[in-house]
């Protein structure tokens, strides 16, 4: 198995590059690329921890040197928002990147499974699948915006205000993953009930917690450690799915029937050739009918800027 992570020498990149040498199944490749010059030097730095994981680092313009051969790639690289800034605002910068390294993986790693995580998520997917689709190698099944933060910030929260093991429970978060299109399933969560008020704030403390991380480090970027250890979640699960193992679910954002938005995130059963199956959203309350309702508009205008960024 080889999973490459491309933004290796980012805040996110390197806390993901670090669990992945310490978690990824024995006999597996690790591969780091950033266009940053120290990227060699973190494989070399990771390279001496006593796991079974080949860690080899790239830096430079091209990233096909990292891209050979993976089974895997998620890709962090880009830039983070600042205090004030929305994640629309990193569009700018950040579409061209992505476009850019889904170019590469489209020629070198065409049927690797590739999970987003550079904001803003909402519309670096629709880039992604739409640069795949432009280079003839799209897979639906295959493309992943990787919205596992949510749901491991949902975890903790619900866990602290009920006084549970957060590895106890596990929260559907469905939408997307900015603002009001992050919208977490509390309804669904087994054993556990909530007041309307104890949604509300829930809910909104869910959709305000990236900026919550961007606000305390003042300028010093966003999450970086949580969303390491999210990615890596998602990118081992992945990897779990590719080797054969049943029942393995996630919720992710991907290309969806088309009945809520064309991208949608939702639980979803993964398996040997990435998305298997979409899982139902299950029974809404009526809160949660309600925010799906108001979200839909967001999402839709952030998926079609990012499709018109590569067709216009
Ligand atoms: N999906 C999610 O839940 C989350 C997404 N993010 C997003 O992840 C992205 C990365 O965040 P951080 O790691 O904190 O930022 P960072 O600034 O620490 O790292 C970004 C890395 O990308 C690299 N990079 C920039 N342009 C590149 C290119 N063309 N090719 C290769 N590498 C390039 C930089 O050299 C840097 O090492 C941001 O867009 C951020 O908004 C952050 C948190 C959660
Ligand atoms: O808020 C940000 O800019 C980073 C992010 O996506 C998150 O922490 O959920």
């Amino acid at each position: 198995m080889k999973v490459a992570v491309l933004g290796a020498a980012g805040g996110i990149g390197q806390a993901l590059a670090l669990l992945l040498k310490t978690q990824l199944p024995s006999g597996s490749e690790l591969s780091l690329y950033d266009i940053a010059p120290v990227t060699p030097g973190v494989a070399v730095d990771l390279s001496h921890i006593p796991t079974a994981v080949v860690t080899k680092g790239f830096c430079g313009e091209d990233a096909s040197p990292a891209l050979e051969g993976a089974d895997i790639v998620l890709i962090s690289a880009g830039v983070a928002r600042k205090p004030g800034m929305d994640r629309s605002d990193l569009f700018n910068v950040n579409a061209g990147i992505v476009r850019n390294l889904v170019n590469q993986v489209a020629k070198t790693a065409p049927e690797a499974l590739i999970g987003i995580i550079t904001n803003p998520v909402n519309t670096t997917v629709a880039i992604a699948a739409e640069a795949l689709k432009k280079a003839g190698v799209y897979h639906p099944a295959k493309l992943f915006g990787v919205t596992t933060l949510d749901i491991i910030r949902s975890n903790t929260f619900v866990a602290e205000l009920k006084g549970l093991e957060p590895d106890s429970l596990e929260v559907p978060v469905i939408g997307g993953h900015s603002g009001v299109t992050i919208l977490p399933l509390l309804s669904q969560v087994k054993g556990v009930s909530f007041s309307e008020q104890e949604v509300t704030e829930l809910t909104r403390r869910i959709q305000n917690a990236g900026t919550e991380v961007v606000e305390a480090k003042a300028g010093g970027g966003s999450a970086t450690l949580s969303m390491g250890q999210a990615a890596a979640r998602f990118g081992l699960s992945l990897v779990r799915a590719l080797q054969g193992e049943a029942n393995v679910i996630e919720c992710a954002y991907v290309e969806s029937d088309g009945n809520l938005s064309r991208f949608f995130a939702q639980p979803l059963l993964l398996g040997r050739n990435g998305l298997e199956q979409r899982l139902p959203l299950g029974t809404l309350s009526e809160f949660e009918q309600q925010s799906l309702h108001n979200m839909l508009s967001v999402l839709k205008q952030d998926i079609e800027l990012g499709v018109n960024f590569i067709n216009q």
